[in-house]
């Protein structure tokens, strides 16, 4: 089967509330996509949709091609992580995906896999309802990891983790993308994909915003901008000035300049005999991407809204 996710044109409202307002987008296999916007932007409605508990009003979505109502033993074809907090407390992790697994028809030494695969197996058999966040988090992966599905669908799996459990989990997504899986992951903080998302679907009142690579989001926002530390600031501002470059002092020691490429900037200040310490080429980190993006989308909102009157 066909590892992707395909979401055309959906809409749905709750009563006033449009959550969804022609979301559209691909999810492809090989690498984590990250489906990010604020809360409300109707991440957890698409994700719903896509796996056939909400019903759209209009548009389609697609798993490997196929509707989600119409796949037979769905854990072989995809699984999700809605909920981690949706499990019954006096289970203990084992019975659970034991539960699960025999209902697909999936074998005990399946959920044995599993278990070992999210690190869980010295506490699998103690009860669900005395594990922390992150060892329900776990559990909620490695219930999605069943089937073995080629599409994995996790709705802000680092919510509440502490640094470990997010460093663990980027990995393990990175992973599962490597071997060929699609992955969706949502998350309102841009900061948690950084170094694990390759692309990014951004969303906002119920709509994608932006669909990009992240190292075209990243060298669209990096901007060319150059870091300088120098004790010489006067001197190099004046160096760098003459030659074209727009200087702005950041710090007691500290330059911002556009305008110069890296190796430019030492050439001249070297010429000059200008002492510099560091010269370094700015690259923007996910979340000053995503400040961009957003405040473009401001913009636009804003514009509209004037041309409407
Ligand atoms: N069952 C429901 N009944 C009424 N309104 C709903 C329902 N589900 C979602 N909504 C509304 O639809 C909009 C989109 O919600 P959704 O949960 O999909 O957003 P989200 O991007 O996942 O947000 P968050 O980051 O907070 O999880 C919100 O305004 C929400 O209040």
């Amino acid at each position: 089967m066909e590892a992707s996710i395909e979401v055309s044109g959906l809409r749905k409202r709750f009563g006033r509330t449009m959550a969804l307002d022609g979301m559209s987008f691909m999810v492809s296999p090989g690498q984590v996509t990250g489906f990010v916007g604020p809360n409300g932007a109707g991440k957890s409605t698409t994700m719903r949709v896509i796996l056939g508990l909400d019903t759209p009003d209009q548009g389609s979505a697609l798993i490997g091609g196929r509707p989600y109502p119409s796949l037979r033993n769905p854990l072989c074809h995809v699984g999700a992580l809605l909920d981690a907090a949706a499990l019954q407390p006096s289970r203990s992790a084992r019975n659970h995906l034991l539960w699960l697994a025999h209902s697909q028809g999936l074998t005990a030494r399946r959920v044995d896999e599993v278990v070992e695969l999210v690190g869980l197996e010295s506490v699998a058999r103690r009860k669900a309802g005395g594990y922390s966040l992150g060892m329900r988090q776990r559990l909620g992966i490695a219930a999605a990891l069943l089937g073995d599905p080629p599409v994995l669908m996790l709705d802000e799996p680092f919510n509440g983790l502490d640094p470990e459990g997010i460093v663990w989990i980027r990995g393990f997504l990175r992973s599962l993308a490597v071997q060929g899986r699609a992955v969706l992951v949502s998350s309102h903080l841009m900061s948690e994909l950084q170094d694990t998302a390759g692309h990014l679907v951004v969303v906002g009142r119920g709509r994608v915003v932006a669909d990009t690579s992240v190292t075209d989001l990243i060298a669209g926002a990096s901007d060319g901008r150059v870091t300088l530390r120098t004790a010489a600031r006067s001197e190099a501002m004046a160096v760098l000035a003459e030659a074209g470059a727009t200087v702005a002092a950041t710090d007691r020691d500290t330059l911002t300049v556009s305008g110069l490429a890296t190796d430019r900037i030492v050439v001249l200040l070297g010429a000059n005999a200008v002492p510099f310490s560091e010269v370094m080429a700015h690259r923007a980190t996910l979340e000053e991407a995503y400040m961009e993006l957003t405040r473009d989308s401001v913009e636009f909102r804003a514009t509209g809204a004037e041309a409407s009157r």
